[in-house]
């Protein structure tokens, strides 16, 4: 990917030609149908509510495995609410409630009898700003195997060379693993944190604008790399960035005031969408 197509401000509206052209980007931009998915992650009548405040109503929608969904829409609408809720980190919110449910592979992640650390496992989370652990950069991808007690360095130097790899880091860090994480570029860092997340081979990724803290050349190298990952692993993503949803996503999801305003396919959402309010937003004329 040529890098310097990245070169957006992350929180303008894009124009529709814009949007457009990075559609022509996306090596994998074609209309898609749900229905010939296999469904990882189902989400039904999903109410959350901080306090009184309710930030998510009624959303049910389903997820497509090995494909990339991102969630767009206008600042406070809900999507970082809504990503948290697959791994169950809300749940530390102490004023948050939540009825509804979702299902991964099926079994409802709310049920009482779920063990959160290892659903937490099964369904990683990248956040906006990289945030390495104060370790090397060995120690940091071979924590959570460290964690589960894999102790064999034969094991451990397997796993966090093919996480390096799966990661596109490899290559840049493989004369410095014991090094300090804190010494990478920001872009790296995120692809560390990356590597860190797959190296316990979750099923599903959280990524909460894993770009929009970097550079565009860093942007493209995270947009090539969600690409790859989707081989392996169910993806959804935040981004105020609507080229770059266009660019990664299969599916996209735009919200607005915490409701699911429109959900389809990447393609048909950009080019064609059904609602007037996800055409105002996409081409800009929100607000
Ligand atoms: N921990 C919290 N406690 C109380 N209210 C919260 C909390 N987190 C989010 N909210 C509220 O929930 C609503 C949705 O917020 P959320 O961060 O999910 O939106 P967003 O679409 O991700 O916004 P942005 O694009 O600005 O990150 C907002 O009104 C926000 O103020």
């Amino acid at each position: 990917m040529d890098a310097t197509m990245t070169q957006t401000d992350n929180n303008a509206p894009a124009s529709s030609h814009g949007i457009a052209s990075s559609l022509f980007e996306n090596p994998n931009a074609k209309r898609l149908r749900l229905s010939d998915e296999r469904i990882a992650l189902e989400v039904e009548n999903l109410n959350l509510f901080y306090g009184e405040e309710q930030a998510l109503k009624n959303i049910s929608l389903r997820l497509a495995a090995n494909r990339v969904t991102a969630f767009i829409g206008p600042s406070g609408c809900g999507k970082s609410t809504l990503l948290r809720c697959f791994n169950r980190m809300n749940d530390l919110v102490d004023s948050c409630s939540i009825e509804g449910a979702i299902r991964l592979e099926g079994k409802d992640i709310y049920d009482r009898k779920v063990d959160v650390a290892e659903l937490r496992r099964r369904v990683g989370m990248v956040f906006q700003k990289p945030n390495p652990f104060p370790k090397t950069i060995y120690e940091n991808v071979a924590y959570g195997l460290r964690l589960q007690g894999v102790r064999n360095r034969k094991v451990l130097d397997e796993v966090v060379e093919r996480s390096l790899r799966g990661a596109a880091l490899w290559d840049e860090v493989k004369d410095r693993l014991n090094q300090n994480a804190f010494g990478l570029s920001g872009g790296q860092q995120q692809r560390l944190v990356i590597a860190r997340a797959i190296a316990i081979e979750p099923d599903v990724i959280l990524l909460d604008e894993p770009a929009s803290a970097l550079d565009p050349i860093s942007t493209a190298k995270i947009e090539e790399l969600i690409y790859e990952l989707k081989e392996d692993y169910t993806i959804l993503i935040v981004t105020h960035n609507m080229q770059q949803a266009a660019r990664v996503s299969d599916y996209t999801a735009y919200m607005y005031l915490g409701e699911m305003v429109e959900y389809g396919d990447t393609m048909t959402l950009f080019t064609n969408p059904s609602k007037k309010a996800t055409e105002d937003y996409i081409t800009g004329r929100y607000g």
